[in-house]
Formats: structure tokens, sequence, C-alpha cells
């Protein structure tokens, strides 16, 4: 019998209302629900199969929402290399594979088996021990607004650059198509084994993005001069950086597992990023 937990926006009535039906429908298949507990005490129907997400002993998690929703389970079952199957109920939602007008006809092949798992790279990060890992990049950022940070960027135990600027972000091929874009990164398909370091607002004509192996070990280090900093990771976590601290970043020992059933990564990028844009995303 299938194990499958549901994960939703449980600030978002359409996401809660979406998560009953699903759990209805998959009860109806007999598959063995686990709901996340925040989700469960709004829908009183399904609160025996309430759970704490990292409790959640699943073979596949359902998210409804969008990238931040994917992006916080990540962060929750990290290491447990459970698949994620991204329902949109999000604005942009480059992450999600299903429409929510789709979401029947995709769990039918779901529960046949009609679907693939792709592995996606994750960023490890230390600092004073390890923090969770990032699926799309660490921020460092001065906690202050328009103030810069003065770093040293490092690979593999060689300094490639001091330089002055708002932050700097470390990014997988997974967020070459998030924040680091912002920044003026490239885009990099999945496939690639990289890491992005993309400098915000650099204080530097010649500061430009890199692309190294993710099989190095980058360590970025606040200068003495610089001011006290936080890093963000994928936008759900955050830590105070303090003067002549350093963040290593290297390639994690787990993967991030997605469940594919046939968009590609090219067609989202086209839909999402370049025809889509601002005008399609939902208000
Ligand atoms: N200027 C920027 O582009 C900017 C600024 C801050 C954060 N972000 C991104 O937001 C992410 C956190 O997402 P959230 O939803 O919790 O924050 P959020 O609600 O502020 O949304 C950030 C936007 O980034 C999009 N996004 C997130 N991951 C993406 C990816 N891998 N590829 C393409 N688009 C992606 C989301 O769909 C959303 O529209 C961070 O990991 C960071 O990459 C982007
Ligand atoms: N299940 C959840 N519980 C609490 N907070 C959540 C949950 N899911 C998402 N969030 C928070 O809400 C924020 C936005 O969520 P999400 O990204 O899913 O919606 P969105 O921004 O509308 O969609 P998209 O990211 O696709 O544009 C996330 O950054 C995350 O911090």
């Amino acid at each position: 019998m299938m194990r499958i937990g549901i994960i939703a926006r449980f600030d978002v009535p359409e996401a809660v209302e979406l998560a009953g039906k699903v759990a209805s429908f998959l009860l109806n298949r007999g598959v063995e629900l686990s709901v996340d507990l925040k989700v469960a005490e709004k829908l009183p129907e399904l609160l025996e199969y309430g759970k704490d997400i990292r409790d959640m002993d699943v073979d596949m998690i359902l998210t409804i929402g969008g990238d931040g929703t994917i992006l916080r389970t990540q962060s929750l079952i990290e290491g447990k290399e459970i698949p994620i199957l991204g329902i949109n109920m999000g604005t942009v939602g480059f992450l999600t594979e299903v429409d929510p007008e789709n979401v029947f006809s995709a769990l039918e092949d779901v529960l046949i088996g009609n679907y693939a798992v792709e592995r996606r790279t994750l960023l490890s990060v230390y600092h004073n021990g390890e923090l969770p890992s990032a699926l799309n990049e660490v921020v460092m950022m001065t906690r202050k607004p328009a103030k810069m940070l003065h770093i040293e960027i490092s690979v593999d135990d060689e300094v490639v650059e001091e330089l002055r600027a708002d932050g700097i972000i470390i990014a997988t091929p997974s967020g070459s198509t998030a924040y680091s874009m912002s920044a003026g990164g490239p885009i990099v398909d999945p496939r690639v084994e990289a890491f992005l370091i993309v400098p915000i607002c650099p204080f530097k004509l010649s500061a430009r993005p890199l692309v190294v192996s993710n099989k190095s070990v980058i360590r970025v280090k606040l200068l003495r001069k610089g001011k006290k900093a936080i890093a963000v990771i994928d936008g759900q976590y955050e830590e105070e950086i303090n003067h002549m601290e350093e963040v290593v970043f290297k390639k994690s020992d787990h993967c991030a597992h997605f469940v594919r059933l046939s968009k590609d990564f090219y067609r989202k990028v086209r839909e999402k990023l370049i025809e889509g844009g601002i005008d399609s995303i939902k208000s």
C-alpha cells in the first residue's frame, strides 16, 4: 500500500480545501495517508491522519502551495530523500509539477507508478556547525538595508576575490532561476554539476557571477571592515554572521527528490520566466 503525505499552505483556504479533496481521493484508493498537523487541524475529518512533517514516514509527499512551500517542506524532511510532488497553488510555482486543475489525473498516474523521480543537488552550509541545507541558495547580506558587506571569497582554499557588495548568493542549479537569476546570474540546467557565486550590487566593476564545480569547497569570510550580516537559506531560515566569521559551502551528501510527470526544465523556463513573467503571475 502506498504511503503519501499531504502538506499545504494552511493559511490559504483554497489550498486547505484542495488538500481535503486530495485526501479523500487518496483514501478511496486505499492509500495510507499522513496530513500535516497544521492542515489536519483545519479539516476535522482528517484529524486522525494528522502528523508533524518531520515524523512523516511516507513514499511521497504532495505539497499544495508555491515554491516556498516546497522549500520549507524540503528543509523539514532533509536527509529522508522523500520525493515531493508540488501542486501549484502559489503565484509562480517554478518548482511545482502539477496545476490544480490536473491534480486528480496526475494522482492516477502516480498510483500506477507512471512517473519519474528527479534528483536535485543540495548545498550544505556550515557556520559554527552545520546549518540546514539549501535547495535554492544561501544569501549573505547586511542585516541593515543599504549597507555594504566587505567579504573574501575562496574556492578550494584559493582566494578568488575580495569585494564590497550588498550581499553574495551561493546558488545551486535549482536556485539559478530564482534570486541568483534576479541578481544577474546565469540559468543553469539542473543536470550541470556546478554551484553559482553571484554578488548582489558589487561595488567593483570587474565583479562577475562565477560558475564553479560542485565538488569545490566555497568559503565566504566577513572581513574586519564588514558589518554584521545574516545568512538566509532558501528564504526560510536565517543566521547572524559576525565580523571575521566564515561560512563554508559544499555539495551535500543528500539530494532533494522531485516527482516528474511530464514538464521539462526548459518548458518551465519558457512558461514561467520568459513568456510568463510578472504579467502571468496570479494576483
Ligand atoms: N529578487 C529576487 O528574485 C528574490 C528575492 C528574495 C528571494 N527570492 C527567492 O525566493 C525564494 C524563497 O521563495 P519563497 O516563495 O519562500 O519566497 P517569496 O514568497 O518571497 O517568493 C519568491 C519568488 O521566487 C520564486 N522562486 C522560488 N524558488 C524558485 C526557483 N527555484 N526558481 C524560480 N523561481 C523561484 C517564487 O515562486 C516566488 O515567486 C528564495 O530561495 C529566493 O531564491 C528571490
Ligand atoms: N505550509 C506552510 N506553513 C507555513 N508557512 C509556509 C508554508 N508554506 C509556505 N509558507 C511560507 O509562505 C511563503 C510563500 O509561500 P509560497 O512560496 O508557497 O507561496 P507563493 O509565494 O505565493 O508561491 P510562489 O513561491 O510559487 O510564488 C514561503 O516563503 C514560506 O515561508
